[in-house]
């Protein structure tokens, strides 16, 4: 055949080669920490035990939150806002300090996270008679910290908390010019780059732990906690990585398809950001599979295959059928069997486990996913540019987040049931929601570098053509529209679903972790200097 000439994205080789990889070592698997941190939980519990003021119980649960630690501490933590809830709607007398707005905004903050509804009129005490946030306000550092932290807690229509939002934010980013306390300047820019609601867990923990360390009130026993617990999870984090990282050196893809991204190590972290308690080492196995299959098929679609090539891939995933590859070219040949097996073999795990045969959910998963690629190959070759509305109608599915959280919820469903399953099939709202702002934070991440190699027009392209924006005014608009779906999140979140409060979470982490991955353009493909200090500090250096 006449040779064919292809795209290339001229990915660089991986950072993080396999024999790096399997040398991790951690001292933390050991026995001994086992008993250590379990003396240092219960001291713990003991303290959560202890506090009996509802403001100190509030700063405790939000300091243990923030380093990483209350998943250690579930059940209490519940009780305890169970309580504080209950108790503002048992008694009239008001229970909410009107005149502190850091305590106010912290309880609003936490009660919402947990799935209390809260009116923001809470918030009403801080506001003058004309209805605007009182000016003297600004002296309150600490409290418009709070406030701005507790406003992305927002619904749609809660325009006190919009208000809330644009307050703290100017008086916030005044503060930093004033340059008054380096510490406070720290923490106020941090939370003003991504708000804590925003943020990767196991990052956020790892960055707060060295502000913790800190501070005039910090308690030792809080610290040495969080920091022994930090290199425990670490430690089995590098277990997961290097049984998945064989796995992917035996499928051989990034031997035999050498065009796609070869990223096992930013696969793997992906899924740290997505559900990081160590008891769920399974489902980061086989997402990390899930992630490593989605991001070369990406590329094969994205890069390098034809248009007749990409139309026969499609049928063959659509029937799933092992011989159904026979006219396919060999590097689709081996990517359709790698992916045949792999997905096959999670499903053999569901039935062994749970009687339940599954394979028809992943096999939809994947045959949407091939199919939403197809069309954008066929927009890009037809030099199509969609309205921005069309292009997300299909791009939140390209994006992937379907396709990785209903793997997510098998991986981590027992017992799974038939009213998820229903809901799963059409792909709830906490799906989309989740996947469009993984769709917006890519396109702001990767479309540069994509539309320099060749690539269907992205989000940010699609609004120019449509209105004549700028780039600029297209990337704010795709930040405002990220903004937007947090509170459809929001407000989704807190409806009750057939779904348990671990997959909410996953689907939660997923957005989070795309706003980290691609804070500073491309960290996934291009592999920046972010993620590769996020990989040392998450997956191979302990906390000392
Ligand atoms: C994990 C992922 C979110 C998924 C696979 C790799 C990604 C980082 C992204 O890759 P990208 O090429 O940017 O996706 P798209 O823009 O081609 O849809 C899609
Ligand atoms: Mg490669
Ligand atoms: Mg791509
Ligand atoms: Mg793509
Ligand atoms: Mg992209
Ligand atoms: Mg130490």
């Amino acid at each position: 055949s006449p040779e064919i000439w292809r795209r290339s994205a001229n990915y660089q080789a991986p950072i993080w080669r396999y024999d790096y990889i399997q040398s991790l070592r951690s001292e933390y698997v050991e026995e001994s920490c086992t008993r250590q941190i379990k003396v240092l939980i219960e001291q713990v519990r003991m303290m959560l035990h202890k506090v009996v003021d509802p403001w100190e119980q509030l700063e405790l649960i939000d300091v243990l939150q923030r380093l990483g630690l209350s998943y250690h501490f579930e059940a209490e933590l519940k009780r305890v806002l169970e309580a504080l809830y209950n108790n503002d709607h048992g008694r009239d007398t008001d229970t909410w300090k009107t005149n502190n707005l850091y305590a106010t905004a912290l309880k609003f903050r936490l009660l919402r996270q947990h799935g209390y509804s809260v009116s923001q009129d809470v918030f009403n005490s801080f506001k003058d008679e004309r209805g605007k946030f009182k000016a003297c306000l600004c002296e309150d550092t600490k409290g418009m910290l709070s406030l701005y932290e507790a406003s992305f807690l927002s619904i749609e229509g809660e325009n006190i908390l919009d208000e809330a939002r644009d307050f703290s934010t100017k008086h916030l980013e005044e503060y930093i010019k004033q340059n008054i306390d380096k510490n406070l300047a720290t923490i106020i820019s941090h939370s003003l780059e991504l708000p804590l609601h925003w943020r990767m867990l196991r990052s956020e923990a790892r960055w707060f732990i060295d502000i913790y360390r800190s501070k005039q009130d910090m308690n030792p026993i809080l610290l040495e906690l969080a920091e022994l617990d930090f290199n425990i999870v670490q430690a089995a984090h590098q277990e997961d990585l290097k049984q998945v990282s064989r796995w992917w050196k035996s499928t051989g893809l990034a031997e035999n398809l050498s065009f796609a991204r070869d990223r096992l190590m930013e696969n793997f972290l992906w899924t740290v950001g997505v559900i990081f308690q160590p008891q769920f080492g399974y489902c980061r196995r086989m997402s990390t599979k899930v992630n490593a299959l989605i991001t070369t098929i990406d590329d094969v679609y994205d890069v390098y295959g034809t248009l007749d090539e990409l139309e026969l891939f499609t049928d063959a995933v659509e029937r799933w059928d092992i011989n159904a590859i026979d006219e396919l070219p060999d590097y689709m040949k081996i990517c359709f069997i790698a992916l045949h097996n792999s997905i096959n073999e999670m499903a053999f795990d569901t039935l062994k486990e749970q009687g339940f045969h599954v394979i028809r959910y992943f096999k939809k998963a994947w045959a949407d996913i091939c199919r939403s690629y197809l069309l954008e190959a066929k927009w890009y070759h037809s030099g199509y540019t969609p309205s921005l509305q069309e292009y997300i109608e299909n791009a939140w599915i390209s994006i992937s987040a379907p396709t990785i959280l209903v793997h997510a919820y098998f991986f981590v469903t027992n017992p799974i049931t038939k009213e998820a399953l229903d809901c799963l099939e059409e792909y709830p709202n906490i799906i989309r929601w989740s996947s469009m702002i993984l769709r917006l934070a890519d396109d702001l991440g990767t479309s540069t570098d994509e539309l320099k190699r060749g690539d269907v027009p992205k989000s940010i392209q699609c609004y120019m053509n449509e209105t004549g924006a700028s780039e600029e005014e297209a990337r704010e608009h795709i930040r405002f529209l990220i903004s937007a779906t947090w509170k459809k999140m929001n407000e989704d979140r807190a409806a009750s679903s057939p779904f348990s409060e671990t997959f909410i979470e996953i689907a939660l982490n997923l957005a989070r972790m795309a706003q980290c991955m691609y804070q500073h353009g491309d960290g996934h493909g291009a592999g920046n200097h972010e993620t590769t200090d996020r990989v040392l500090s998450l997956l191979i250096q302990p906390i000392p």
